[in-house]
Formats: structure tokens, C-alpha cells, sequence
């Protein structure tokens, strides 16, 4: 609103500002208040972010999500039976509430270990509740925009009391009856409670200068990740299903050879979803990302300037506190990097036409140290093999 940004469009800078001179630009400039959920990893400021990313990553690494699939499967069946219901009793259903309830429940058991009941449960859940408001701008927000860093001055926290106290009451019901201790469940908050276990987090030593950065992993930090999981888990998720669904139904050429492939992945796999069938899913991986491309969800990417930056080979200086954004959905339209970019083409993403693409041209989880440390936790195929 008052303060000029930058918008990126060259992918060698932009590969500058994300990867190689990340140092600078590790902040993404939009941190609020440290109480309540501020110290999560998406609206950290990097000392707290460093820490916490260097400790998160091992909980999303594949082999840790391959231990989830039994979760995402059993959301799995029971959305099927309610889409199969449906089908029965209506002719048309709008996709994207539909698609939410999944994610809903998916989302929670993984991250929470809870099974509610979003999916077969038709009256508005507590999550319905907590996602509107999360969701729905306010005027915190918009005085955030004209005075940006004003939240974590003031320490102000852009949400009402209510989310916080949901997170921090959810999380301790939950380690509670864990009686603190990791279960066999193998949720993330097994996986947290495993870090919990080394009672001092320890962020890593970049340079001899650095001060080394500790945090203790308390409930309130939980409770922030359990928040932060939620909410750029759930929603993405279910748009990502909503944009292939109607991308599918525009493309019936394309919708057929997912069938066709399911279907022989799924006779290979004794009809069995396994994280193996998944991973044999080449053709919808590629329509997943062409899905993404077309539709990416998080515009713009942000970042900004921790120090004056010069930008190497021109003379421009990007100075300190400057918000620097990036477009995903211009750059993944544009035909110098796609040709004829309004087509939905998923062979784009065929090892050979994407082996000599720039690092910088898809961006829908963004990229470098900072990117979406949830992209492998891909919700979407076990709904597109419901509705096949
Ligand atoms: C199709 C689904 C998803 C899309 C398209 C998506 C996209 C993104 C994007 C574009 C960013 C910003 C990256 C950047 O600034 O470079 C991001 C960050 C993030 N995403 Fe995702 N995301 C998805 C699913 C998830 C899931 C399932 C989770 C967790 C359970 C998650 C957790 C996060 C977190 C914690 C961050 C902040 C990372 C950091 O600052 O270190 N996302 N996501």
C-alpha cells in the first residue's frame, strides 16, 4: 500500500534473490507479533526461522510421509463413499467445498492426530470455523500493509484470540494424551514430540560471526507449527484438487490417459494404494505440475532485504527493508519459457522437454532455502484416483 516494492522478471536476478545470495533475503517480511502463533516457520524472521526449518525438515522428509499414506488412504475411502453418494442423489456438486473436506480431515490427522470428522460430518465443523476466520481479512491486516513490520513492533497478533487459544488448546489435549511421549501413530506430532525429546533445538553455526540461535521447543512453538501446517497445508491442497479436477474436465484426452494409467498402476499394486503406486503415477505427476503451472496458488512470492543488496551485473540496489516480489503466475505464462502458455499440456513436464528449463521458471512451491517444506506431501493423488 505505502511502500514501494520491487517485482522481479528476470530469472538469473530472481535466482539471485532466492538461491544464491539467500543470506540477504531470508526474510519474507511479513512476521507479526511473537506471541501467540508468530514463531511459526512461514511468518518467521530468519534468526527464529533458521532454527526452526533446520529441525522441521527431517520430519517432511519422504520416508517420514511414506509412514502417513495410511492416513491420507483412509480419508481416502470415506471421501469416496460420500462422493459416491452424492452421485446418486445429485447431478452437479461444486468441487472446491467438496475437495476441502478431504483435506480437512487429512490435515488433521496428520498433523494433529485427530480424526475429525469433516468429511461424512454436514454441519460446520470447528475447523469450518477456525478457517474462516483465519481466512478472512481484516482491518489488522490492512494496517499491516500500510505500515508494514507495525505487528511485530507492536507485537500484535493479526488473529483473534480465538485461533491461538484453538492451537495451543488443541496441542496440549494431544500431547496430554500422549502422555508427551511419540505413539506409533507416526503423525507429525509423533515426529515433534521425537524432537521434544532433545529438550534445546539448535540452529546451525552459518559463519564464525553468527551468534548460534536456540530455542526451546515448547507448547506455544508447537502449537504455531500445528497452526502454520494447517493453514498453508489444508487450503492449498484443496484448490490444487479443484484446479486439476476442472483442468481434467476440460481435457478429456488427458483425463483418459489418468485413467488408463491408475488402472494399471493399481493391477500392478494388487489394487492396493501403497506409496510405491503413487510414486508409479508418472503421468499424473505430470499433470499435477502442469496444474500448478497453470494455476499456481501463492502470488507473489515475497522477500526482503535483510542489508543493502547490489544485484549483480547492473546497477540497480536493492536497499535494506525493500520488499522484493516475485509473480509465479507471469512467469509460468509467459512463452519465452512455456510456448503457447494457455494450452494444458502436462508433457512440459516430460524429462525431456523440462531438462533444460530454468531452475526459476516453475515456482509453485517456490525454490531455494525458503520454498514449501510441505511439497512432498502430496494430498492430491489419492483423490483423483477416488473419483477415476
Ligand atoms: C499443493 C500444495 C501446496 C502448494 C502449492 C504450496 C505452495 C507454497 C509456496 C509457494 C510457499 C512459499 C515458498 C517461497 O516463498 O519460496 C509455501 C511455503 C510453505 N508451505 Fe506450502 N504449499 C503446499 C502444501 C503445503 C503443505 C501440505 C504444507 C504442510 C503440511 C505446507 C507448508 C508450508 C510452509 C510451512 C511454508 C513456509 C516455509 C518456510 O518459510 O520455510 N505447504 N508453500
Amino acid at each position: 500500500m505505502t511502500t514501494p516494492c520491487l517485482l522481479l522478471r528476470d530469472l538469473d536476478v530472481i535466482k539471485h534473490v532466492l538461491i544464491k545470495d539467500f543470506d540477504y533475503f531470508s526474510d519474507r517480511g511479513v512476521s507479526f507479533g511473537e506471541k501467540g502463533l508468530g514463531n511459526n516457520l512461514f511468518h518467521s524472521d530468519s534468526d527464529m526461522w533458521r532454527v526452526l526449518r533446520n529441525r522441521f525438515t527431517p520430519i517432511f522428509t519422504t520416508g517420514k510421509l511414506k509412514n502417513m499414506v495410511y492416513l491420507l488412504s483412509k480419508s481416502g475411502d470415506k471421501f469416496i463413499e460420500l462422493v459416491d453418494d452424492i452421485c446418486q442423489k445429485q447431478k452437479e456438486h461444486e468441487v472446491h467445498s467438496l475437495v476441502q473436506k478431504y483435506t480437512m480431515a487429512t490435515i488433521s490427522a496428520c498433523a494433529f492426530g485427530l480424526e475429525v470428522d469433516t468429511i461424512s460430518d454436514t454441519h460446520n465443523s470447528i475447523f469450518t470455523k477456525i478457517d474462516n476466520i483465519i481466512f478472512t481479512p481484516t482491518y489488522i491486516d490492512e494496517i499491516d500493509m500500510m505500515y508494514p513490520g507495525v505487528l511485530r513492533k507492536l507485537n500484535i497478533d493479526p488473529f483473534p484470540k480465538e485461533v491461538p487459544e484453538f492451537f495451543e488448546q488443541l496441542v496440549k489435549t494431544v500431547i496430554e494424551q500422549r502422555n508427551g511421549k511419540p505413539t506409533d501413530r507416526k503423525d507429525f506430532m509423533d515426529l515433534i514430540l521425537k524432537l521434544r525429546q532433545d529438550s534445546k533445538l539448535q540452529g546451525p553455526k552459518r559463519t564464525e560471526k553468527d551468534n548460534e540461535t536456540s530455542l526451546e521447543l515448547t507448547d506455544d512453538i508447537i502449537a504455531a507449527q500445528a497452526f502454520v501446517f494447517y493453514a498453508a497445508g489444508y487450503e492449498t491442497s484443496a484448490s490444487t484438487m479443484a484446479f486439476m479436477l476442472y483442468a481434467l474436465a476440460k481435457n478429456p484426452d488427458v483425463q483418459n490417459k489418468v485413467i488408463a494409467e491408475v488402472d494399471r498402476v493399481l493391477a500392478k499394486y494388487d489394487d492396493k494404494l501403497s506409496f510405491e503406486a503413487l510414486n508409479d503415477l508418472k503421468y499424473m505427476e505430470k499433470v499435477f505440475n502442469e496444474t500448478l503451472r497453470f494455476y499456481p496458488l501463492v502470488e507473489p512470492l515475497q522477500r526482503n532485504a535483510k542489508r543493502d543488496y547490489k544485484i549483480p551485473g547492473m546497477n540497480v540496489t536493492v536497499r535494506k527493508g525493500q520488499m522484493v516480489l516475485i509473480s509465479p503466475l507471469g512467469i509460468q505464462h509467459d512463452e519465452k519459457y512455456y510456448p503457447n502458455p494457455e494450452k494444458f499440456d502436462p508433457e512440459r513436464f516430460s524429462s525431456e522437454n523440462s531438462s533444460g528449463r530454468h531452475a526459476c521458471a516453475y515456482l509453485a512451491f517456490g525454490t531455494g532455502p525458503r520454498n514449501c517444506i510441505g511439497k512432498f506431501l502430496d494430498l492430491t493423488s489419492f483423490i483423483i484416483l477416488g473419483n477415476c
